[in-house]
């Protein structure tokens, strides 16, 4: 069974995409760290995350920058949206995301367009949301948590700028599938949140 999350950042996708993964033992993967790994590559190499051909080149990172904890700052967040709007990025990241979702048994792949581009196959796919207080706080705290120095406001602004990069680039722009179920987690405790995308998988998979 291949299962789709996507979903803004910080709506709790990666939270609901793990325990769906231990419920139905599948794999996991967390598509956004590729995406991740390959700004901070750019970043590194000392090239400019906005131009295709230094992010491109990026895409041959080591396999050992995807354990790399920068990996989970806000600084890589903002630096995967911007190479994550060039196509030939996109594509150079496609082929190891599908091989991911083909494998036998199948998988969990959360994202942005796992969906529409990755999987749209998928025997179910959810569409992960939160208002944006409620992502600011999220992610706030979490950032607090590991002892990261985070201003509450610049957080938020930086959700906005990139809820509005992702959701407006050409290139497999964040949005729902008309096939996905839509989960609003804003309200909802993380138990809560686990509970109803596991039944509504089982609604998609009984309707197939
Ligand atoms: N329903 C919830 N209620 C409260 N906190 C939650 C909920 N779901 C997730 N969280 C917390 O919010 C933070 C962000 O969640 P998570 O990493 O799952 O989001 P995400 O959508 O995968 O983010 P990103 O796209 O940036 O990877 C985490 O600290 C997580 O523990
Ligand atoms: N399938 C995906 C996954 C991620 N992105 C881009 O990467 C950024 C970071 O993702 P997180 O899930 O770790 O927050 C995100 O803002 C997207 O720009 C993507 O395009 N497609």
């Amino acid at each position: 069974m291949i299962i789709a999350v996507d979903g803004p950042a910080a709506s709790g996708k990666g939270t609901i995409a793990r325990a769906l993964a231990a419920h139905y033992r599948l794999p996991h993967l967390d598509t956004g760290l590729l995406y991740r790994a390959v700004g901070v590559a750019v970043a590194r190499a000392g090239g400019d995350a906005d131009d295709e051909d230094a992010a491109e080149r990026a895409c041959n990172f080591p396999d050992a920058l995807m354990d790399d904890p920068e990996l989970r700052g806000a600084e890589a967040g903002s630096l995967a949206s911007r190479v994550a709007r060039h196509p030939r990025v996109r594509a150079a990241l496609l082929a190891r995301q599908q091989a991911f979702a083909r494998q036998p048994g199948g998988a969990v792949l959360d994202g942005r367009d796992i969906g529409t581009v990755i999987a749209p196959d998928a025997d179910a796919k959810l569409f992960v949301t939160a208002n944006i207080e409620a992502r600011t706080d999220r992610r706030y705290r979490e950032l607090l948590g590991k002892g990261d120095r985070v201003d509450r406001e610049e957080l938020r602004e930086d959700l906005v700028r990139r809820d509005e990069r992702d959701s407006s680039r050409d290139a497999a722009p964040l949005l729902q599938s008309a096939t996905a179920g839509l989960i609003d987690t804003s309200d909802l405790s993380v138990d809560q949140a686990i509970a109803a995308a596991i039944a509504m998988v089982e609604r998609q998979r009984i309707s197939d």
